[in-house]
């Protein structure tokens, strides 16, 4: 039996040696990129500065300055032993995609020459028509482009150079999460150094930043094999829970098992190779889950890092024989895994570096009050657009379910900037301030970082947190890509900012101080967007009554999440800040609402293959057993039998009924595909999917765990959770 076959294969796993390039990760810390050191030594100065003008400036690179990167680029590439390159991309599938050309081209007479030119460096023509897209792309104009993105450095995986790339229609319409991402850095840019100017008149570029962490589960690989569910979902569709699960805390930031220090040690180096800032890996709460998390970064390029951290962890982990769970929620009742994001938005001048970071003088704190009450009111008043990016349908089983945040979008500030923000919309009257109450204010303001300082506060429970000089979105679930919640983000702070200094100006205009007219504007914020701040317990029944009563919504399922995206208001949000068009934000509704659909068909579908094919066999046969030992009690016992055998006849019985249920639970949930395949939208499909057939899945998976009670362990098909759970 595979299981069994599976489980001695276990038994022989040693830790994979692992050889570090050198005991200093310094030496070879992005080794494998092309990044502005190499670019200096391969490039004239003239193509270096067009490439710095256009990662900073937007400035198109000319004909012949294109020519002088593509050159630069294979002439390192090729120096690194490369013979391919790709432009990499990140289609609306959620991961990336890559196709190879070899760098040679043959000549007639049979040779053959290394090329690679400006126009193969900036732009290529891949068939779009097997991407989702939502309806954009007409099939009879399947061409989309792929355009790099020099603001993201080119890499090399084993022997390809990578060149991060958009992925745009024929039409010119974004096919993937960069254009847009680009996109919404670019407004925020702009608003937030616009509002900076009230500040600092020498902060000209405001660059968003995201420190991701990534949550993951390890599997060996023997045991994900004979799993199809694991295989074909990426979680567990059946699995009774082990009698030891994470109830004695005993595994969070535990000793890290040798085989898995092993492989963390293989990806973290290549991963440092690529230039991946990685620094932190600790056990996470549940048996067999971990935890990497790198600096933070840039958000473009900390989003393209953590997509390529995902692909390499995967590649690496199957030379330790493990397999990466990334699915948010792959054993029931067990943690989930989540993607933490954390935001937060640095200048270009040295003297206010983090603008979610509290100062030194008053000044400074007036400054940190601003951006982290505008950011407070943006997610306020965009909630819903958060709640809808972040919404997938593994991510349905992890919000509200064991140590996750629930599904309604609330912040936690805790308890002393919560003082603050009371403080300040008491002292600030709307009146001008007397000269006293400007003193005392600007006293409790300067005392600001010395309170963050102490406070230690953190609140595992809240799906945004600000913790410090930074906020962390931590309701985004483990495959996402960040790119999604990033644009959200980026987007309603943008659109906040600029609301906020024509608010300001306009009280400018009247005459009132600088000062005194964003305090009272901000101390407006501050009343306004209360109902979003909470500080309890988000896993609990009271704060779902309570965000009920504020008006905040708390919407269960993907299929009815989703629905935020295209409200007009969300629509309008992305259009007027050149992110996304209407049919756009049209078309990721769509594809979103599809993905969902099919991953609850397919699980469905896997449900009944292993249920019907592998399950009741199983118990028809052990039954059988049973039936044979209760015709050789009868045997023995003629009349009697029934005295010793009324064991076997109870389990006979269970067997019996347990087997009828499934069988026909599964036959209905069949029908209702059957129903839902034949709605004619997306939207009245991954409703039907969620509603109607996803609702199986719990009542058949009880009766298989129940199964699992009294089937004979050696009979038992598929690896047990204690198996997958504690074989490291
Ligand atoms: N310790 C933790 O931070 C748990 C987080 C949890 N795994 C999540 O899904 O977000």
């Amino acid at each position: 039996m595979l299981r069994l076959t599976a489980l001695k294969e276990t038994f022989r796993r040693r830790p994979v040696e692992v050889n570090a390039p050198s005991t200093k990760i310094s030496d070879y810390f992005g080794e494998l990129v092309f990044n502005n050191e190499t670019m200096r030594q391969y490039m004239s100065k003239e193509a270096f500065e067009s490439v710095m003008d256009s990662v900073n400036r937007g400035v198109k690179l000319n004909r012949k300055m294109a020519n002088q990167v593509a050159s630069a680029m294979k002439a390192w590439a090729m120096s690194k032993d490369a013979t391919h390159y790709t432009h990499w991309f990140q289609p609306l599938t959620g991961r990336t995609a890559e196709k190879h050309d070899a760098f040679y081209t043959p000549t007639e007479d049979g040779r053959s020459f290394e090329t690679f030119n400006g126009e193969q460096l900036v732009q290529q023509e891949p068939d779009a028509s097997s991407f989702p897209s939502g309806g954009i792309r007409n099939t009879f104009e399947a061409r989309g482009y792929t355009a790099w993105d020099p603001s993201s450095p080119a890499f090399i995986i084993g022997q390809t150079l990578c060149i991060p790339t958009i992925f745009v229609s024929y039409t010119g319409e974004s096919l993937d999460y960069k254009a847009p991402l680009i996109k919404s850095l670019q407004a925020i840019d702009k608003a937030a150094t616009d509002v900076c100017q009230y500040f600092d008149k020498n902060i000209s570029k405001v660059t968003a930043t995201l420190g991701w962490e990534q949550e993951y589960f390890l599997v060996d690989s023997a045991l994900f094999t004979a799993r199809p569910d694991l295989v074909l979902t990426g979680r567990t569709l059946f699995g009774h829970s082990s009698s030891k699960g994470q109830q004695l805390d005993d595994h969070y930031f535990g000793s890290i098992p040798d085989r898995v220090t092993a492989f963390m040690h293989d990806f973290e180096q290549e991963s440092l190779r690529l230039g991946i800032p990685v620094t932190t890996r600790h056990n996470e709460v549940a048996p067999n889950q971990f935890e990497c998390a790198p600096v933070f970064e840039e958000c473009n390029l900390a989003v393209d890092h953590n997509q390529l951290l995902m692909d390499v962890m995967e590649k690496v982990a199957h030379r330790h024989n493990f397999r990466v769970l990334l699915h948010e929620k792959p054993f029931a009742g067990m943690n989930g895994s989540g993607k933490h994001n954390n935001w937060s938005l640095g200048t270009n001048s040295s003297k206010h570096k983090n603008l979610l970071a509290p100062g030194k003088t008053p000044k400074e704190n007036i400054r940190f009050l601003t951006f982290l009450v505008n950011t407070i009111k943006a997610v306020h008043e965009n909630a819903d657009l958060l709640r809808a990016t972040i919404a997938s349908a593994g991510n349905d089983h992890r919000l509200g379910a064991n140590e996750a945040p629930p599904a309604i979008l609330s912040i936690f500030i805790g308890s002393q900037l919560t003082k603050v923000l009371n403080d300040l919309e008491k002292s600030v009257t709307g009146e001008a301030l007397t000269p006293d109450e400007k003193t005392e204010l600007k006293l409790n303001i300067g005392k600001i970082p010395q309170i963050l300082l102490d406070n230690t506060d953190r609140n595992r429970t809240s799906p945004f947190a600000f913790t410090g000089n930074k906020f962390e979105f931590r309701a985004v679930g483990s495959t996402a890509n960040c790119a999604n919640p990033m644009i959200a983000l980026n987007a309603a702070v943008a659109k906040q900012l600029q609301d906020f200094k024509g608010e300001v100006d306009g009280l400018i205009a009247k005459g009132v101080k600088k000062d005194e007219a964003i305090l009272n504007i901000l101390r407006d914020y501050i009343k306004v967007s209360k109902p979003i701040l909470f500080e309890g317990n988000g896993y609990s029944d009271e704060w779902v009554e309570e965000a009920k009563k504020r008006g905040l919504n708390n919407v269960i399922g993907t299929a009815h999440a989703l629905d935020f995206l295209i409200e007009d208001k969300y629509k309008d949000l992305y259009e007027r800040l050149n992110i996304m068009n209407h049919r756009e934000v049209d078309s990721r509704y769509e594809i979103n609402l599809e993905e969902y659909k099919l991953k609850i068909q397919i699980e469905s579908r896997v449900m009944a293959d292993m249920a019907l094919n592998h399950m009741v066999p199983v118990a028809l046969k052990y039954q059988k057993g049973m039936v044979d030992s209760v015709k050789g009690l009868k045997d023995i016992f003629e009349a009697d039998f029934k005295k010793h055998a009324s064991d076997q006849i109870a389990i006979i019985e269970e067997i019996s009924s347990r087997v009828k249920t499934i069988r026909s639970l599964v036959y209905e949930m069949i029908d209702e595909r059957k129903v839902a395949n034949k709605l004619n939208t997306p939207k009245e499909q991954a409703v039907a999917y969620g509603d109607k057939v996803r609702p199986y899945f719990d009542k058949i998976r009880y009766e298989v765990d129940k199964l699992e009670l009294i089937i004979d362990n050696n009979d038992w098909p598929w690896p047990k959770y204690r198996e997958l759970l504690f074989t490291r």
